[in-house]
C-alpha cells in the first residue's frame, strides 16, 4: 500500500517538494470555499479583538490539505505554530512542556489527534477550556493540585477519523471543518500552479487530465504531476502535452478515473467472489490481502465518493457504474 503511486498518504519522496508546493495564504489555497470563507471571518474577528482564535478541528481523508490549512491559519493570524502529533506526545508531562512554552495567541497543531493517549488528553481539557494546567505536586496524602495559567492559544486538531474522537474532546472545539474531495477543475488548477512552481510547462488539457486521475486529492495531483514531468523530460521535450500525460499515466497504471491495480483487484474480488456484494469489509480484506483499516481509510472513501461502491449494513456492494467502468456486463441487464 505504501508505495502506491495514488496513495493519499504522505510518502518519503513527497516531503521536500511538498513544502515548496504548499500554499501559504488563504488566497492561494484552492477550493474548500465554505471552510475558507468561514475561517476568513473567524480569523478577522479574532484579530480585531486581539484574542486567540477559537480551537479548530479539521477532518477529512488524507492529503486534502489539513496540515497546509493549519499553517495558513497561523500565517494569517500572524502567530507562531508549534506542530506535533497525537502519538508523538507520550506522557502528560510532554504536553505540559509544549503548552507552557507557547506564547499568547500561538497555534498548537496536533496532527492525528484521535491517537492522543487518554492521560494526555485529560491535560488538554482544562488547557483548551480555561487555558490552565492542573499539576499534582507531591505524593500520597500530602499531594495537592496546583493550577497554572497558560497563555491563550489556539489548538488546531487534524484527523482522518473524527468518529474516533472522544466526546469531551470534540465538544471543546469551537470550529469544526470537514474538508471535501476536490473537483477536477480545482485539481487542474492545483496542477497548473504546481507546474509553475516546479518550472515545467504544461498545457491546460494535460493539467485537467491529471486532475481527473487524482482521486479528488491535491497530494496525489502533485505526485502524478511529478511522475509525468519525468516522462516529459526523458521521453519528450520537457513540455507536458495531453498526449504525453496520457501515455505517462497509462505507463504508471493509473486509469482514467485514478484507480490503480489495487482498486481494480478489490472491485473484481467483490464482483467475482461475492457476485457484486454485499461483502463484509473483513472478508474483502482477507480476499485481497489488505488490512480492513487500510481499505476503510485509504481505498474506500474515493470509491464511495465516485459511486462505485455502496456501504450497506450487510457489507459493500459494487454499483452498476463500476461494472461499466471495468467493461463488465451489468448484472440484471442483458447488455
Ligand atoms: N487547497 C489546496 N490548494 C493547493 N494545494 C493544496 C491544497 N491542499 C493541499 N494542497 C497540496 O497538497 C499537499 C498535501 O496537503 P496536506 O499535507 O496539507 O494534506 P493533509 O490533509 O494534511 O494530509 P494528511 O492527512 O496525510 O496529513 C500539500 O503539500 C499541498 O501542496
Ligand atoms: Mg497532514
Amino acid at each position: 500500500m505504501e508505495d502506491r503511486i495514488i496513495s493519499a498518504n504522505l510518502m518519503m519522496e513527497d516531503s521536500a517538494v511538498e513544502l515548496s508546493l504548499r500554499p501559504r495564504y488563504l488566497a492561494e489555497y484552492i477550493g474548500q470555499s465554505q471552510v475558507k470563507d468561514n475561517l476568513k471571518v473567524f480569523i478577522e474577528a479574532a484579530k480585531m479583538r486581539k484574542e486567540a482564535l477559537d480551537h479548530v478541528l479539521l477532518y477529512g481523508p488524507p492529503g486534502l490539505g489539513k496540515t497546509t490549512l493549519s499553517n495558513i491559519i497561523a500565517n494569517e493570524l500572524g502567530v507562531n505554530i508549534r506542530t506535533t502529533s497525537g502519538p508523538a506526545i507520550e506522557r502528560p508531562g510532554d504536553l505540559a512542556a509544549i503548552l507552557t512554552n507557547l506564547q499568547q495567541g500561538d497555534v498548537l497543531f496536533i496532527d492525528e489527534i484521535h491517537r492522543l493517549h487518554r492521560t494526555v488528553e485529560e491535560v488538554l481539557y482544562p488547557a483548551m477550556e480555561d487555558f490552565a494546567l492542573d499539576i499534582i505536586i507531591g505524593k500520597g496524602p500530602s499531594a495537592r493540585s496546583v493550577r497554572l495559567d497558560l497563555p491563550a492559544f489556539t489548538l488546531i486538531g487534524a484527523t482522518t477519523r473524527a468518529g474516533l474522537l472522544s466526546a469531551p474532546l470534540r465538544d471543546r472545539f469551537g470550529v469544526m471543518s470537514r474538508l471535501e474531495f476536490y473537483t477536477v477543475d480545482e485539481l487542474a488548477f492545483i496542477v497548473s500552479r504546481a507546474a509553475d512552481i516546479l518550472q515545467v510547462q504544461i498545457v491546460g488539457e494535460a493539467a485537467y487530465e491529471i486532475g481527473m486521475r487524482s482521486r479528488g486529492t491535491p497530494r496525489i495531483a502533485n505526485r502524478l504531476l511529478k511522475r509525468v514531468r519525468d516522462f516529459a523530460q526523458v521521453r519528450g521535450d520537457g513540455v507536458i502535452t495531453l498526449e504525453l500525460a496520457r501515455q505517462a499515466l497509462e505507463l504508471i497504471r493509473v486509469d482514467g478515473l485514478g484507480l490503480d491495480q489495487i482498486d481494480h483487484k478489490m472491485l473484481q474480488a467483490i464482483i467475482h467472489s461475492f457476485k457484486g456484494g454485499p461483502a463484509g469489509l473483513d472478508t474483502i480484506a482477507a480476499t485481497i490481502g489488505e488490512e480492513s483499516q487500510t481499505i476503510e481509510d485509504v481505498y474506500e472513501p474515493y470509491l464511495l465518493q465516485i459511486g462505485f461502491l455502496q456501504r450497506t449494513p450487510r457489507g459493500r456492494i459494487v454499483t452498476p457504474a463500476a461494472y461499466a467502468h471495468l467493461g463488465l456486463p451489468v448484472p440484471g441487464t442483458n447488455s
